[in-house]
C-alpha cells in the first residue's frame, strides 16, 4: 500500500484569507458605527443651529453607506480609501469652522491604527501613509489652534462638542481595539483547526496525533500504565475509488471516519493518519483489551450503511494492534501494529491481528 499524503493549504492562504476577512468584518462594523456617530451629529448641529454641517453630516451618513457596499462587494482599497478621506476631510472641514476646540481633530489619530492594521502588504505604504496622517494632525494644529473660526458657537455648545467627540473618539478607539482581537483570536483559532485537523473527516490529522502520542506516552510511562495502538486500513478502496469515483470514495472515509469516533472512549485518541488508514491511540489499555476494541470498530465499519446509493459493497477494514512494550518507543509500537495490520491483509482482510501474536521479527522483515 502506498503512503498517501494529505494535501496541505499553503501557509501563505490560510493566513492571507483569514487575516484579510477579519480586517474586511471589523471595517464593515466601523463603517456602521461611523454612520450612526454621523447621523447623531447631524442632529446635533441642526439643533445648534450650524445647518451647514448637519447636511455635511448627511452626506457622511450616506458616504459611510456607500463604504459599506463597496467592502460587503470585497472592494477594500476602494472603501478604505473612501473612509480614510471621509474621517479626515470631515474633521479637518469641522475644525476649521467651528476651531481647534470643538475636538474635531481627535477623530484623525483613529485613521493611524486602522491603516497600520490594514490587510496592505507593503509595510513602507501603511507607514507613509500613517506618517502623513500624523503631518497632517500637526499642520491642523498649527493653522487652528489659535484661529478665530468663522462659525463661533457658544461656550456652553462647544463644550459640549468637546466632550463629546473625546468621548465619542474613545468609544470608537476601544470598539476597533476589542473587535479587532476578537476576530484576531477567532482566526488564531481556526488556523490551529487547519493546523491540527483533517479537513476531509475532521478527525485529528497525523501532526496533531503525534503531539498527543508524545503527551499520553510520557503520562503513561510515568504511573507505568499501558498503552496501546490500533491501525485501522481500509481493504481495497483503491477498488472503490477506481469504480465509484473519488467522491463515493471520499463520503467512504467521512462515514468510517464517524464510526471509529462514535466506537473509541473520549479519553482515547483518533486520527486519520494517512490516506485510508486510521490510529487510535488508547491509554490505560492492554493489548487484549485494545483487541476487543478493534474488533467491535471492525464490526462497526462492516455494519455501515453502503455509500453511493448502496452501490459499495464490501466495505471492510483490517486492523493491526500493538501494546507498547517497556523500554519500546512509541514509533516501534506504531510499526509493530503496522505490521500486524499486514499480515491480516495477508492473511484476507476483513480482520484483527495482535502484535503479539506475530512470531518475532527477523532483521530482514518490514520495519
Ligand atoms: N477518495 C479518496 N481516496 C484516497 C484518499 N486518500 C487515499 N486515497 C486512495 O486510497 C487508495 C489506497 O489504495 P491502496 O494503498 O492500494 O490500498 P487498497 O486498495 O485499500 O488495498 P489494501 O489496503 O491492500 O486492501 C489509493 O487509490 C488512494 O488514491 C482520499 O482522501 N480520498
Amino acid at each position: 500500500m502506498p503512503r498517501w499524503r494529505l494535501p496541505s493549504l499553503p501557509r501563505s492562504r490560510i493566513a492571507g484569507v483569514s487575516s484579510a476577512e477579519a480586517f474586511r468584518v471589523l471595517l464593515m462594523g466601523t463603517t456602521v458605527l461611523a454612520g450612526l456617530t454621523h447621523g447623531s451629529f447631524s442632529l446635533l448641529f441642526w439643533l445648534s443651529g450650524v445647518s451647514l454641517l448637519a447636511w455635511v453630516n448627511v452626506a457622511s451618513v450616506l458616504l459611510y453607506g456607500l463604504c459599506f457596499r463597496l467592502l460587503a462587494q470585497r472592494r477594500m482599497l476602494a472603501g478604505l480609501l473612501l473612509m480614510g478621506t471621509e474621517v479626515m476631510g470631515h474633521a479637518a472641514l469641522a475644525v476649521v469652522l467651528l476651531g481647534w476646540d470643538s475636538g474635531f481633530h481627535y477623530y484623525f489619530l483613529l485613521v493611524v491604527p486602522v491603516a497600520l492594521v490594514s490587510t496592505e502588504t507593503r509595510e513602507w505604504i501603511k507607514w507613509a501613509f500613517a506618517l502623513g496622517v500624523m503631518a497632517g494632525y500637526v499642520m491642523l494644529d498649527l493653522l487652528c489652534r489659535h484661529a478665530v473660526p468663522p462659525y463661533a458657537l457658544s461656550p456652553g455648545v462647544l463644550n459640549g462638542l468637546h466632550y463629546f467627540n473625546i468621548v465619542s473618539a474613545l468609544v470608537i478607539l476601544a470598539f476597533l481595539a476589542s473587535t479587532y482581537f476578537r476576530l484576531v483570536a477567532r482566526a488564531e483559532a481556526r488556523l490551529r483547526e487547519l493546523a491540527t485537523t483533517d479537513p476531509l473527516t475532521s478527525l485529528l490529522n497525523r501532526r496533531a496525533l503525534r503531539e498527543r502520542i508524545t503527551l499520553e506516552d510520557k503520562r503513561q510511562q510515568r504511573e507505568a500504565r499501558p498503552l496501546s495502538f490500533v491501525l485501522a486500513d481500509l481493504d481495497h478502496f483503491k477498488a472503490i475509488n477506481d469504480q465509484h469515483g473519488h467522491e463515493v470514495g471520499d463520503q467512504v472515509l467521512v462515514q468510517v471516519a464517524g464510526a471509529l469516533a462514535h466506537g473509541v472512549r473520549d479519553v482515547d485518541h483518533l486520527a486519520r493518519w494517512g490516506g485510508e488508514e486510521f490510529l487510535v491511540v488508547l491509554p490505560d489499555t492492554d493489548e487484549a483489551t485494545a483487541a476487543q476494541v478493534a474488533e467491535r470498530l471492525r464490526l462497526a465499519v462492516a455494519d455501515l450503511p453502503r455509500p453511493g446509493g448502496g452501490s459499495v459493497r464490501g466495505l471492510t477494514l483490517s486492523l493491526g494492534v500493538a501494546q507498547r512494550a517497556d523500554a519500546e518507543s512509541t514509533d516501534q509500537a506504531i510499526s509493530r501494529a503496522d505490521q500486524a495490520l499486514y499480515a491480516g491483509k495477508r492473511a484476507g482482510r476483513n480482520r484483527v491481528v495482535r502484535a503479539g501474536s506475530l512470531p518475532p521479527a527477523t532483521p530482514g522483515d518490514q520495519a
